[in-house]
């Protein structure tokens, strides 16, 4: 939704192109040997050159290509037989089968983290890991530097588009890495002299280092060795508290959590660990548990100042998921700060509830009767994978941009889609109590178990997710209020583009609105939270509807093109009425429009009449009441007709083409013609379908009302605010942004 398609793009159909061809002639490979095996030496020095020279020029774009799918590891590693890098065949997922293999080359990093790794017969190959952690949290040093030992389960052999062959792995949790001084290790790459029995304390000590160093893994790793050696249970106690505080860095939230249970729910629970505990519960956006857990800490140790603090923010965070206040202009100081814009803000559901929609699945449904412009929900996303669109932070190397080709499903999208999959799986593989919310989102015809427990470690299906963000992500802006200050700018009529955006995130909940093109429901972001409001008045049990693609004025074949990726036509009043109009009049319509839209190009000098004339006769061909069928083919022809009137000092005119404009869209207003009678409010007895411009066309009015029909000016003015609070998601701001007062 609002993500950047190129999928029809000649230059990135011809990538597509070649990117199946490549698959085709893999295929072609299932099952064969490898035919005339490169070196050893060959093979680690192209990839010891290639490190060296660097791949990648500064203006290159990167480019992720999504492989048929393939299910992850399922099994147990004890029901899996050891292969040798010699046993394996191209194209081929090697089921029932583990490989141990050791890296031998510094890792690269590109879109995968690769390394020529060896087996213990010397034979090598390439390894590529995808949707690891990022640099920043792990280092590809750590991940997989020279020495490293881990075991590939159920290996597949992949032909790649340059010829040579690598172990794929897209499915991280198929990975198991074996520890320094596991019996796990072969005995050829265990060191010649026997590393003697350290002390739990050395152990702790080393871990610590590694803490310091923010290696959390290592450390994690070094206190769990340090915890199997020792028997003391004041050390035990000092190894976990270290463990829980290096897992949390690390966001392993659940495991820290199990490793604090035991000493905050004994008789007298450790200061730390209650406080650590609150920490995870507050990551894991348990706000009601981590309040109490505070509130216990305040109690048993009133002297600690930090648990006051966390006490307060958790507060915050209660008020904000229970009554949807918000202090909005807080959250722009922290969008503009923080990168990426990820705020610290809590989820607000408001009077809406998941319920079945027939045919369509789920829907999202009103609860309780809401107004228009009313706060329907505000969601803090699941995940939220920034690229930066302004052009100062743009111009930074490297944002981020990719292009992500799906070869089985033709499409291409630009953004960070890419990193979206690689934060959602490693959210759930570090936390599994996070899965739930995601993996029960829509996923299509897509057949997998999408998350299981194997040998006590999460198992994750990566193609679930990538076909689950596909469903379900929206594109978005760093905030709807910057993207609307741009479009106020441009004139109405020449700004009918949809919106693309190339940051991307996953918000559950609103995953759940189904599309209409007659939507009642607008989305507006401040960084990663998404609000959502109301743009007419529901009654109980509505459906909520919102937008997956603006309705522009466009062919019905192309408007319902857009739908295709999720497998439904719109069925909406607008595009049955498309539907079952005659083509003679659909193009009639699209001329005549052009015509229009040609003729306000001259502004003063547009010849008003004719396009007045033009208008009448297009409103003519509709067979369907306006407040029944919105007309998307008029509404910002009467909108731009009413700024020229303005312009040219006729405000009953563009009083008269401003109303035009709101009733082509649906609305019925009462009271709002001139000359006005005065005393008579205006009053809107159908809201209809909100257009960003809407805004500006109550501009028009409130502008022209002050000239002719002063006493409905305030009125139109507050229905601007309105309609701004809808656009952008709140209208604390409305006054700044329109300069007013
Ligand atoms: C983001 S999900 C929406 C929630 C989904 N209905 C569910 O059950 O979880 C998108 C999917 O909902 C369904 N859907 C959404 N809008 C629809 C519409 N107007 N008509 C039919 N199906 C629709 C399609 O199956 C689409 O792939």
């Amino acid at each position: 939704m609002d993500t950047h398609d190129v999928s029809a793009v000649p230059q990135y159909m011809a990538q597509l192109l070649n990117q199946k061809k490549t698959l085709q002639n893999a295929q072609t490979r299932i099952g064969q040997n490898i035919e005339k095996r490169k070196s050893r030496d060959e093979i680690t020095m192209q990839f010891r050159f290639r490190l060296l020279m660097g791949h990648r020029q500064r203006s290159d774009l990167r480019t992720s290509f999504i492989p048929p799918a393939y299910s992850p590891s399922f099994r147990s590693i004890l029901d899996l037989h050891k292969v040798m890098i010699k046993d394996l065949l191209l194209e081929t997922h090697h089921r029932g089968n583990y490989i141990t293999v050791r890296s031998i080359t510094p890792p690269d990093r590109m879109t995968a983290v690769m390394a020529i790794v060896e087996d213990e017969n010397g034979d090598v190959v390439m390894l590529q890991l995808y949707y690891q952690e990022e640099e920043n949290a792990r280092p590809a040093e750590d991940l997989l530097g020279e020495g490293t030992v881990l075991i590939v389960k159920e290996p597949y052999l992949k032909l790649m588009s340059d010829g040579d062959y690598g172990l794929r792995m897209d499915h991280p949790s198929d990975l198991i890495y074996i520890p320094k001084n596991d019996q796990r290790i072969p005995s050829c790459w265990q060191p010649r002299v026997k590393e003697l029995e350290v002390s739990a304390e050395h152990l702790r000590m080393q871990g610590n280092n590694y803490f310091n160093a923010f290696n959390y893994q290592a450390a994690i790793e070094l206190y769990s060795r340090a915890l199997k050696s020792t028997s003391e249970e004041g050390e035990a106690q000092t190894l976990k508290l270290n463990r829980s505080l290096a897992l949390l860095k690390a966001k392993n939230f659940d495991t820290a959590l199990a490793d604090l249970e035991p000493m905050v729910s004994c008789l007298k629970p450790v200061e730390k660990a209650l406080y650590r505990k609150a920490q995870a519960l507050y990551n894991l956006q348990k706000f009601e548990e981590c309040y109490e857990v505070l509130t216990a800490l305040r109690s048993e140790y009133p002297d600690n100042v930090e648990a006051k603090k966390e006490l307060l923010r958790a507060t915050k965070r209660l008020q904000e998921q229970e009554s949807g206040t918000y202090r909005f202009n807080q959250l722009y100081m922290e969008a503009a700060k923080l990168r990426p814009p990820h705020l610290d803000h809590a989820t607000y559901i408001g009077s809406v509830a998941i319920r079945g929609s027939g045919i369509r699945g789920r829907g999202l449904f009103t609860t309780k009767a809401i107004k228009a412009g009313d706060l329907l929900f505000c969601e803090k996303s699941f995940a939220h994978a920034y690229i930066a669109d302004d052009t100062q932070e743009a111009s930074d190397r490297d944002n981020g941009l990719t292009l992500l080709i799906n070869v089985e499903r033709n499409t291409a999208t630009m953004g960070a889609q890419s990193e979206l999959i690689r934060m959602i799986f490693q959210k759930i593989y570090k936390s599994p109590s996070f899965a739930p919310a995601v993996i029960n989102l829509h996923h299509g015809s897509y057949k997998s178990i999408g998350f299981c427990t194997v040998d006590s470690t999460p198992v994750i299906d990566t193609f679930y997710i990538e076909r689950v963000i596909a469903l379900n992500c929206f594109g978005c802006p760093l905030s709807s209020r910057q993207t609307h200050l741009r479009s106020i700018e441009s004139e109405p009529v020449k700004k009918t583009a949809e919106k693309q955006f190339h940051s991307c995130g996953v918000w559950p909940l609103a995953s759940h609105i189904n599309h209409s093109c007659h939507s009642n429901a607008r989305r507006a972001f401040i960084g990663d939270m998404m609000i959502v409001r109301a743009t007419r008045d529901l009654a109980p049990n509505t459906e909520i509807e919102f937008w997956y693609h603006t309705p522009i004025a466009e062919e019905n074949d192309d408007r319902q093109k857009k739908f295709e990726q999720w497998g439904f036509k719109c069925d909406c009043a607008m595009c049955h009425d498309d539907q079952t109009t005659k083509r003679n009049i659909l193009n009639s319509r699209k001329q005549q429009r052009a015509k229009v839209l040609q003729h306000l190009k001259a502004g003063l000098k547009a010849n008003l009449p004719e396009i007045e004339i033009t208008i009448v006769s297009m409103e003519k061909q509709y067979t369907q009441l306006a407040s029944k069928v919105p007309r998307l083919h008029v509404w910002d022809l009467h909108l731009g007709l009413a700024q020229v009137y303005m312009q040219r000092r006729e405000p009953a005119k563009a009083i008269n083409s401003a109303l035009k404009s709101l009733l082509s869209l649906g609305y019925v207003i009462e009271g709002g013609n001139v000359p006005h009678k005065i005393g008579t409010p205006m009053v809107i007895k159908q809201w209809g379908l909100f257009e960003d411009h809407n805004i500006g066309c109550w501009g028009v009015l409130c502008g022209a009302y002050q000239l002719v029909a002063p006493e409905l000016a305030t009125q139109a003015a507050q229905y601007a605010k309105l309609s701004y609070r809808i656009c952008v998601g709140e209208d604390e701001t409305f006054e700044e942004t329109y300069k007013l007062g």
